[in-house]
């Protein structure tokens, strides 16, 4: 029997509508096959807990992630109670960065009866694969002067090793699928950083001659996911690049609140991180209008990720199926609830 051990972190928002029912299902597939077994540490880190604390976690809660297998998180943020930087630094980004979760893998793919604001797009599936650790994510920089005179200064951080680590990560998936990476530029108005991205991208494609290459700008590579995503298959991003490029993966899909996403410590020093490409959507909380697929989906990653792939394919078929009948919520044109397009997810497993 094996035990996985799953740090639960609901989070703000919707978290906390959309975890209970991916851990369920979690349970369920583990029962399913018998030999497997999960036991959930659940934390009740976020912004509730900062107003409580002045912190997003006590000092000593990296360690106690750290015991776990994995971390299973919904989303972090609630401007309300805390300004979005203070929260997203103090909890997601610092699990990201202090366990080395320095690839973010995700994905985006037509669901057969999910309304796509695409009309009806061609089959696509594709990746994204964002660099999680550095990039324009830097703490490098600072605000100084006041009033008409002051002045703010962000530097982005671009390494060798962090950059060609999210290019490897992204043409051996690539080998794995199609057989083809595109890497998200913008060299033509990034002065430095972005010819740095593409140099690296030539060096690291040699690597790869059985992998075919292409380097597209950021502007028209985004333009061009809406028009044609059947296209992509594997997209190498930098860090912000990559956050955005999900969210319209997500949007051509029909909502974000359908997609997944895996940070992933490679190193294997650290648990990896699973949790919805979405935030914690304050306009719908408590109204049972949250999508709760794209937490579900990210279970699956977490089951293909432990080596489970067999589990992953049944739970995403039962997802697959659920959307072909037409149980799902508003925001993909359904009237179900959060639990109904759960439960049915469940049953059909
Ligand atoms: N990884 C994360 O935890 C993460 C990601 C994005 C945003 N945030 C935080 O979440 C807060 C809100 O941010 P935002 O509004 O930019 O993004 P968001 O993803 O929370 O919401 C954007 C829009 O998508 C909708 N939406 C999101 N998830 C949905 C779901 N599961 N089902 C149905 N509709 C869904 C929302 O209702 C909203 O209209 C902020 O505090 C932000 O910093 C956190
Ligand atoms: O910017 C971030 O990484 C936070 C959020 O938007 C995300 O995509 O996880
Ligand atoms: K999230
Ligand atoms: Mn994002």
């Amino acid at each position: 029997m094996e035990t996985i051990r799953l740090a639960v972190i609901p989070g703000d928002g919707i978290g906390h509508e959309v975890v209970p029912g991916a851990l369920k299902i979690l349970e369920r597939l583990a029962e399913l096959h018998g030999g497997l077994k999960f036991e959930f540490e659940h934390y009740d880190y976020g912004c509730d807990y900062y107003l409580e604390h002045g912190e997003m976690m006590p000092e000593d809660g990296l360690e106690k992630l750290k015991e776990s297998d994995a971390v299973f998180l919904g989303a972090v943020g609630d401007v309300n109670k805390v300004p979005d930087h203070i929260s997203l630094w103090g909890l997601l980004i610092k699990i990201r960065r202090e366990f080395q979760q320095e690839i973010n893998v995700r994905p985006a793919k037509v669901f057969d009866g999910v309304r796509s604001p695409l009309g009806s797009p061609k089959d696509f599936d594709l990746v994204v694969v964002r660099e999680n650790s550095e990039g324009e994510y830097s703490s490098v920089g600072g605000r100084m002067f006041h009033e008409e005179h002051e002045i703010a200064i962000q530097s982005s951080v671009f390494s060798k090793r962090a950059t060609s680590q999210a290019m490897e990560y992204a043409f051996n998936l690539a080998g794995s699928r199609s057989g083809m990476v595109t890497s998200a530029t913008k060299s033509n108005g990034i002065y430095h950083a972005m010819p740095f991205w593409d140099d690296v991208f030539k060096e690291v494609s040699m690597e790869y001659p059985e992998v075919s290459t292409t380097s597209e700008h950021i502007d028209a590579l985004s333009a061009s996911f809406v028009t044609r995503p059947e296209r992509y298959d594997v997209v190498v991003a930098s860090n912000l690049f990559g956050d955005i490029l999900s969210d319209i993966g997500a949007g051509i899909m029909g909502s974000i609140g359908i997609a997944p996403s895996a940070n992933l410590n490679i190193n294997g020093k650290y648990p990896s991180m699973f949790e919805p490409v979405h935030g914690s959507a304050p306009d719908i909380v408590g109204r049972g209008l949250a999508n709760p697929v794209g937490q579900i989906w990210t279970a699956k990653m977490l089951l293909d990720h432990f080596g489970y792939e067999d589990l992953g394919g049944r739970l995403l078929k039962a997802i697959e199926d659920t959307l072909r009948e037409g149980i799902m919520t508003p925001d993909i044109g359904g009237n179900s609830s959060t639990e109904e397009v759960t439960a049915s997810i469940l049953e059909r497993l």
